[in-house]
């Protein structure tokens, strides 16, 4: 057996923890001959649930797990983290603005990222999931000056994995068939799931594009609302799909993205697609299996998905327009 890998999870007690404590401890993220050693963040009025989350995982006995650690202090949290799922955020209350709900997350991501900052190991890699997810990891990346930029990403893979679900359904293909689909922009309902280039069942993506009431009036809005939806349903917000897809995103970074196909992940852009440099965006991505994730170069953008994506990007622009205006960057 290797050495352990530190994994690192904020939000531990909430229902996306819940959901995915078990599987990072199971081997299904960073695979079955990597131990990891599992280090839970929470506030300190959920540190009691967090301890019995950890007794549960205890009594897996999952030859996996090296160990479970407890903390309420990001600074301890992080220190030697490999890892870092940042899931834990503040939640939207009643009456309150965006500007308002940034604030309080830069209150959080701020000080996290200066923890990953001060003692993270030199391999690090970050997940941000917790919402706004794009502009939290612009937040932490960049109260973390001494950690490449690029080891902070959001979570897109959700959207990537409800809109291949959607193709599915629509094509009669099986999930497994369809590749290369790509979110662009932001993780909002301003985000834009992209099947021009996308194959379905060997065909181009763009013969099902061609459908255009299809793509515009159903295919976008139902993966763009497609959390809103679940929380009209459920009366809580996506968990156990949010947890599988940050073990997808964290397992594909590391080991790398299967041969022909590629995903989607929120990236601290270097002026790729025109996405101006330094906001974090989704955008098509694959890696090698080193642990660095690479965007898709050289696809053709026509007029359809440039408006889309730049709409999107225009979103996050203005969210980080926000909150540079509030010094939280
Ligand atoms: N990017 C994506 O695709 C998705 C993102 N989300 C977001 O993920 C986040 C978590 O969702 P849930 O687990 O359902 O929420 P939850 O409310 O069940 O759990 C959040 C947990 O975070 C903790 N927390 C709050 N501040 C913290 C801090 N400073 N340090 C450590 N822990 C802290 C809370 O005590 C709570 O236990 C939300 O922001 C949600 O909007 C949810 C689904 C998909
Ligand atoms: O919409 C929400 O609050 C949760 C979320 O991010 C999603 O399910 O995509």
């Amino acid at each position: 057996m290797t050495e352990p890998v530190n994994v690192t999870v904020t939000g531990a007690a909430g229902q996306i923890g819940y959901a995915l404590l078990f599987r990072i401890a199971a081997g299904e993220m960073l695979g079955a001959d990597t131990p990891v050693r599992l280090r839970l963040l929470e506030i300190p009025q959920a540190v009691a649930a967090a301890e019995g989350t950890a007794m549960e995982l205890d009594d897996c006995a999952f030859p996996t797990l090296a160990g479970v650690e407890i903390f309420d202090d990001p600074v301890k949290a992080f220190d030697g983290v490999n890892v870092a799922l940042l899931v834990g955020a503040r939640p939207r209350g009643a009456g309150m603005e965006r500007a308002d709900l940034l604030e309080a997350n830069g209150g959080i991501f701020g000080p996290q990222g200066r923890a990953i900052n001060e003692g993270a190991a030199s391999d690090v890699r970050v997940l941000v999931v917790g919402n706004p997810a794009n502009t939290n990891a612009l937040i932490a990346a960049t109260n973390a000056p001494d950690v490449p930029a690029t080891r902070f990403t959001a979570m897109t893979r959700l959207d990537h994995n409800r809109a291949l679900s959607q193709v599915a359904a629509k094509s009669g293909t099986p999930v497994a068939d369809i590749k290369k689909l790509t979110i662009w922009g932001n993780h909002s309902a301003s985000q834009y799931p992209d099947l021009f280039h996308a194959e379905v069942g060997g065909r181009p993506g763009a013969e099902i594009a061609a459908d255009r009431t299809w793509l515009t009036d159903d295919f976008i809005p139902t993966v763009a609302k497609r959390g809103a939806a679940i929380i009209q349903a459920r009366g809580a917000s996506s968990a156990a799909s949010a947890a599988n897809a940050a073990i997808a995103h964290v397992r594909d970074w590391t080991l790398g993205t299967p041969e022909g196909d590629w995903t989607s992940a929120g990236l601290w852009s270097s002026g790729e697609y025109g996405v101006p440099e330094g906001l974090v965006s989704s955008f098509p991505v694959t890696s090698d299996g080193t642990g660095e994730w690479k965007v898709v170069e050289g696809l053709e953008i026509d007029e359809f998905s440039r408006t889309r994506i730049d709409a999107s990007v225009a979103e996050l622009t203005e969210e980080r327009d926000a909150v540079r205006s509030l010094g939280l960057i």
